[in-house]
């Protein structure tokens, strides 16, 4: 229900469900993700007067599919096995091959389908967040925080992005309002410093997780990569093993930016997991299966809007129906 696992139950129950909470992901999704229409089945009933699935309708499907940052190659795989359906008679009518696109789609999803599994053995389990700037990492936390907070667990905030003043401000006024402390110093300190003080104080205080904010811009990308390289091996002096998750927010409207962002993350990282945002109305959100398909790490949530409950655990099923417009 949270979008992630816990893996022994908690000791308290967690509270009830928000009310946004309710109803089910797919009809959540659904309105988040088709603002209007959905960016691959729009007016497609439409392009089948005859109810006839012939090339131009395959071709407006592999556009669309091309253009909403799906990428080329993974849409003429999709392609190819729809025509090759086609060719055997077996997608006579429009319900056949969104049936069929709907498996193609499943195939690519599916297997980095994996909920973050909070394991209590780490006090803290330790959650490094990263991505570029205004990728959305800080609101990311807020609402990471908000539900791991909702499952009665102790979340701590380390405001590790040292080069923005007002990033870190945005999380402190984020951790105020939510009752969750955040560590913090002076602008332009040394985010590593940061990241080994909050991550000694959420041991000593028995904080079952904390959240890393980290900086999303300096001066060149190597020294980027290199100041999180560090604040990754200094985590690792106090606990071998941290941090367990990298979390690599990427914009999702960014479509094939946000591809290449995730590989150089990773090479220089290990991603973990990746949160996809902004899916809300974006025509980009094709970008899902490219990040599937090409780099098959687990996404974890997607953001589907600007406030605290506009945060949904990844399901590829509710995914690829809302997209499909199918119930
Ligand atoms: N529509 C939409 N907007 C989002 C989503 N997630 C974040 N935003 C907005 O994107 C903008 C940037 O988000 P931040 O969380 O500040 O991004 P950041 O990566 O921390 O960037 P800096 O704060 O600049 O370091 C804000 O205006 C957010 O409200 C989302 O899922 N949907």
């Amino acid at each position: 229900m949270f979008g992630f696992k816990k893996d022994k139950p908690p000791a308290n129950p967690p509270p009830p469900a928000a009310p946004e909470q309710q109803g089910s992901l797919f009809t959540r999704l659904r309105a988040k993700l088709n603002r209007g229409d959905s960016w691959l089945t729009y007016d497609l009933a439409n392009l089948i007067p005859g109810g006839k699935i012939d090339d131009a309708v395959l071709d407006e499907l592999e556009l669309r599919l091309i253009t909403a940052d799906v990428g080329v190659e993974t849409s003429e795989r999709i392609l190819t096995a729809l025509r090759k359906k086609v060719a055997r008679h077996e997608l006579d009518n429009l319900d056949a091959l969104l049936e069929a696109l709907r498996e193609q789609l499943m195939d690519i999803v599916r297997p980095v389908q994996g909920q973050m599994v909070i394991d209590s053995k780490y006090i803290p389990f330790v959650v490094l967040v990263v991505g570029v700037n205004g990728a959305g990492k800080t609101t990311t936390i807020g609402k990471l925080a908000r539900i791991i907070k909702a499952a009665d667990m102790k979340v701590m905030l380390a405001a590790g992005d040292t080069f923005r003043a007002a990033a870190v401000e945005q999380l402190q006024v984020w951790g105020q309002r939510n009752d969750v402390p955040v560590i913090a110093q002076a602008t332009g300190a040394d985010p590593a410093a940061v990241a080994f003080d909050a991550l000694q104080s959420a041991q000593a205080r028995k904080f079952d997780v904390l959240i890393a904010d980290t900086a999303g811009r300096l001066h060149t990308q190597s020294n980027l990569m290199d100041e999180l390289k560090k604040v990754k091996r200094v985590m690792g002096r106090l606990d071998p093993a941290a941090p367990h998750e990298v979390l690599l927010v990427l914009d999702a409207s960014q479509g094939q930016n946000a591809l290449q962002q995730a590989k150089l993350f990773n090479e220089a990282l290990g991603v973990t997991g990746v949160v996809l945002t902004k899916l809300d109305g974006t025509a980009k959100g094709g970008i899902v299966f490219a990040i599937a398909s090409e780099l098959k790490l687990p996404i974890r949530y997607l953001g589907v809007g600007e406030s605290v409950e506009d945060f949904v655990g990844f399901e590829a099923a509710a995914f690829v129906d809302a997209l499909l417009k199918r119930d």
